[in-house]
């Protein structure tokens, strides 16, 4: 199935009474690319990504996965077939260590989250993984301290780090770079370049040099609607597309 997309959207549509926050998407993203989604504030990226990943239910229209149909489908059914996602606002426990979120998100997928505390010795074989997911964002020096001693930046990597946990197929970044400097920024590009290869990422910023940086195709959201697509700088010239951020700049 190489050929065909890794994830399409069919005329997907969700109306929170009588308003559509998303209206007839089609969306297609090609295994190996790195996507973005962009738009105004409102435009519909937060509620896509939540029909995604099965936190919302589309009022018509469909969600195909891989080549199958998940539209519908749970979180819980979604995430093991390798759709993981990160979170606009940071989700950690602050007394734990960096290293038992990492053993905690590895042993969830086999069912032994539910009884974690039963299984201690167990976790020490996720022991090894767990470190090497560390190693990948930079923060494997960091492997025994708590979550709450880390400095925002590092909190979102070891955001990443959990989401790698699934090896998923498809990475989900909810604003990767929100309220970050830009030597975090900086930082979180070069980050996602390097998960990204050899898996396909979507991702939504409000940050145009992150777009510009991390994005080989973009889509542009307004009012719920694809405005345009296409790679960054052709999106950028287009005057749809000016018009759209002017016009909401201007409000
Ligand atoms: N649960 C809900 N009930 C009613 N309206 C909603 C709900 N969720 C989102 N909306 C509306 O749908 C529209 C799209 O919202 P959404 O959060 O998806 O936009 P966004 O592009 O992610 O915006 P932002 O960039 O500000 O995060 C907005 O007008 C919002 O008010």
């Amino acid at each position: 199935m190489t050929g065909t997309p890794l994830l399409e959207t069919r005329a997907l549509t969700k109306e929170f009474r009588g308003f559509r926050a998303v209206s007839e998407v089609d969306l297609t993203v090609a295994r190996g690319t790195v996507h973005a989604l962009v738009g105004p504030n409102g435009a519909g990226k937060t509620t896509l990504f939540n029909l995604l990943t099965g936190f919302l239910s589309p009022t018509s229209g469909a969600v195909v996965f891989d080549g199958q149909d998940i539209t519908g489908k749970a979180p819980e059914q979604i995430a093991p077939l390798g759709i993981a996602r990160s979170f606009q606002i940071t989700s950690l426990f602050e007394a734990m260590t960096l290293r038992e979120h990492l053993e905690l998100a590895l042993a969830s997928p086999t069912g032994m989250g539910k009884q974690w505390w039963r299984s201690v010795s167990r976790m020490a074989t996720f022991k090894d993984r767990a470190m090497e997911l560390l190693e990948q964002v930079g923060l494997a020096d960091r492997a025994g301290a708590p979550a709450s001693s880390l400095a925002y930046g590092q909190k979102r990597a070891l955001e990443l780090a959990i989401a790698m946990a699934l090896d998923p197929k498809l990475l989900l970044l909810d604003e990767p770079t929100a309220g970050m400097g830009i030597e975090d920024i900086d930082r979180t590009i070069a980050l996602v370049k390097r998960l990204a290869a050899g898996r396909t990422v979507v991702f939504v910023d409000h940050n145009m040099h992150v777009v510009g940086s991390l994005a080989d195709t973009v889509t542009v959201l307004q009012s719920g609607q694809v405005l345009a697509e296409g790679p960054y700088e052709q999106v950028r010239a287009d005057e749809r597309v000016i018009t759209a951020y002017l016009g909401a700049a201007h409000e």
